[in-house]
């Protein structure tokens, strides 16, 4: 009998949350083990349609870096990466446009649907939802020790998301799933890190949340305990100071970014942990590391 009680707990514990966020936009970069194990990836399907069922809008955007790796191996070709994108020429764009807006993007979108969902796949080049142009990168040379371009191809960079096709999809009641590929003004093609796009995709919707899943349990500070919130001011003094080094650092200017085009919170969250989107949403202690102005 308890225990048949402290589920109905449970349960009412979620209701200040499902009232909060009742009709309300939540971003989900979805990327890392959960986008590999096949019980995750369940779990996370059926967290979004359990979210879609309550009231929220889920808008799911997809990474898939290993997923290209592999096809791109398989045909000889070796990846590389300057400043954590991956260095895009015409044939590695083809294979990228296939594998995330093919192969990956409906994998997902079939999963959602599998499971009792109505999900719709979309790259940028849908809706013009992605403008993008050419990233400009500069690195310092260390042999003159002066800054240089360095050329990455196609990788892209977000100009303007044009969010009309999303608030379409939502309003019918349907999940939009979004692959990071970008349209440029005349027509290209680009590759654009999906943490980057789903920080702007938040922005552009004024979402609620941008949750960013990822294979770590959110920022962990030099001691190498989880900082659960960190105020936007704060993240460049961790920057700076070295505690926040590597693929961490985009992911947290982005979050940055998004709180600054008037997203409420930004998180950071373990993606290995099972329903890990649920567990934030709608629980008092949330998990990961959230980003905001506290
Ligand atoms: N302060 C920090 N807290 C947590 N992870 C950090 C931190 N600084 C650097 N990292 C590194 O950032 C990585 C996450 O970035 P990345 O591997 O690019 O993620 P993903 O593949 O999910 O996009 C972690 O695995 C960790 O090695
Ligand atoms: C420019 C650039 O690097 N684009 C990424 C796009 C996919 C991505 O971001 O996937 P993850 O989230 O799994 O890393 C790439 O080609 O790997």
């Amino acid at each position: 009998m308890q225990e048949i009680i402290n589920k109905a707990k449970t349960l009412m514990e979620a209701l200040p949350w499902i009232r909060n966020f009742y009709g309300k936009t939540i971003v989900i970069k979805y990327g890392g083990n959960a986008m590999v194990e096949e019980h995750l990836k369940v779990g996370f399907a059926r967290d979004i349609i359990m979210m879609k069922y309550i009231g929220l809008n889920p808008v799911v955007v997809h990474g898939g870096g290993p997923q290209i790796g592999k096809v791109l191996k398989a045909m000889g070709k070796e990846s590389r990466f300057i400043q954590g994108m991956r260095v895009t020429d015409t044939e590695t764009m083809d294979v990228v446009e296939m594998v995330l807006g093919g192969k990956v993007n409906k994998e997902i979108v079939g999963n959602i649907n599998r499971h009792g969902g109505r999900a719709v796949g979309l790259t940028g080049k849908d809706g013009n939802l992605i403008v993008a142009h050419k990233m400009e990168m500069t690195a310092v040379n260390p042999d003159t020790l002066t800054p240089e371009i360095i050329d990455v191809g196609m990788v892209g960079e977000v100009e303007s998301i044009n969010p009309e096709i999303i608030t379409g999809l939502e309003n019918a009641n349907f999940i939009p799933v979004i692959a990071p590929v970008g349209v440029g003004l005349s027509g290209e093609t680009y590759n654009i890190n999906a943490d980057l796009v789903a920080g702007r995709v938040a922005g552009a919707l004024k979402a609620e949340k941008l949750i960013l899943l990822t294979d770590v349990e959110g920022v962990k500070g030099k001691d190498g305990r989880l900082i659960s919130t960190i105020d936007v001011q704060r993240v460049p003094d961790l920057i700076n100071d070295g505690t926040i080094t590597g693929g961490m650092i985009p992911k947290v200017n982005c979050c940055v970014d998004a709180v600054e085009e008037g997203v409420k919170k930004a998180h950071i969250i373990d993606g290995r942990m099972e329903h890990a989107c649920l567990l934030e949403i709608f629980t008092d202690k949330g998990i990961g590391t959230a980003i905001a102005r506290f």
